[in-house]
């Protein structure tokens, strides 16, 4: 052994390392706060946090790709939206986190989670209003948090992400219907438009960029989808069709959602492709 060893990292820090203040690896480290002996309910914990983790992230790239739509950056917007993918990819695999969580072992520590639903997420509501799944009474939870109420209302006031591509759609030239362009984007578009299945048929029917853009909209809005029914099928197996801590009907009232896909049009269009 040398007396110096030149290749080692450095081993004398003072406070805090610069990685812990980089990262704030020890609020995260202080946040994981079981209240029973139950040993999977830190694994619900932690499932619930990498989740709301995942939720923030995707907000953060989806607000890029409306600026980058809006500002016809298609490129900028296709990298952005990519990032989303590969984040809603890494989001659903985070329920394997859950997989070995019976109904049992869940209902040991469900009493003391109380009224807490992750339907009170506010990343969760702020990420599908981003996605154009507007509902204005799911403001109505957060209006005790002004910061949080605020940045979900201006998620809910302005264009989806899907709004500025039918928008940017509308300025190459694209057939899509104007009362879509000039419609309130606070209200949920969830019925499919005929002229604007045409105008993505058009779309498909070129080579260039814009195929690309209405397949990665479509990739985002099927691993939106799929958190939907994996989520569904989760609570299917550990809660069965108990009422939801949330005061909803559990089961019932998630179908509603599982059954109203984002971005209609892009699935009614491979019907007639
Ligand atoms: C044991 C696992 C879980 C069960 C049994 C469960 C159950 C439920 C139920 C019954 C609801 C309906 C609202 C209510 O009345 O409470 C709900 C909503 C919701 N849950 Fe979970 N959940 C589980 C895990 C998770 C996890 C890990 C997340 C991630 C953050 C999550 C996020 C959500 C969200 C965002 C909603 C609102 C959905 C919407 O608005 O469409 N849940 N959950
Ligand atoms: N709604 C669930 C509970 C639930 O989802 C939840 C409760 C507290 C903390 C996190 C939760 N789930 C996901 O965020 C239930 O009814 O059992």
């Amino acid at each position: 052994m040398t007396a110096i060893d030149t290749d080692a990292p450095n081993l004398q820090y003072s406070g805090r390392t610069p990685y812990v203040s980089y990262t704030d690896a020890d609020v995260l480290a202080g946040l994981i706060h079981p209240q029973t002996d139950e040993p999977l309910e830190v694994t619900f914990i932690v499932a619930t946090q990498i989740m709301e983790l995942h939720f923030q992230l995707l907000i953060h790239d989806l607000r890029g790709a409306i600026a980058a739509l809006h500002a016809d950056d298609l490129p900028e917007a296709g990298a952005a939206i990519a990032r989303v993918v590969a984040t809603q990819k890494s989001l659903v695999s985070s329920w394997q986190l859950l997989a070995p969580m019976s109904a049992v072992q869940y209902n040991r520590f469900r009493a003391s989670l109380g009224k807490a639903s992750g339907f009170q997420s506010f990343a969760y509501r702020e990420l599908e209003f981003l996605l154009g799944a507007k509902n204005e009474r799911m403001l109505a939870p957060h209006s005790g948090m002004p910061v949080v109420a605020a940045t979900l209302q201006r998620a809910y006031d302005e264009a989806s992400v899907y709004d500025a591509a039918i928008a940017l759609l509308g300025r190459r030239g694209l057939p899509v219907p104007a009362g879509l362009l000039s419609r309130d984007v606070r209200q949920a578009h969830t019925e499919s438009d005929p002229g604007l299945v045409e105008a993505w048929r058009l779309v498909y029917a070129g080579e260039d960029e814009l195929t690309a853009l209405a397949d990665a909209l479509t990739a985002v809005a099927e691993q939106h989808s799929t958190w939907r029914f994996v989520h569904y099928t989760a609570v299917m197996r550990i809660l069965g069709a108990k009422p939801g801590t949330g005061g909803s009907a559990g089961l019932a009232w998630l179908k509603r959602s599982v059954d109203t896909p984002v971005f209609v049009e892009l699935w009614e269009v491979r019907s007639v492709l």
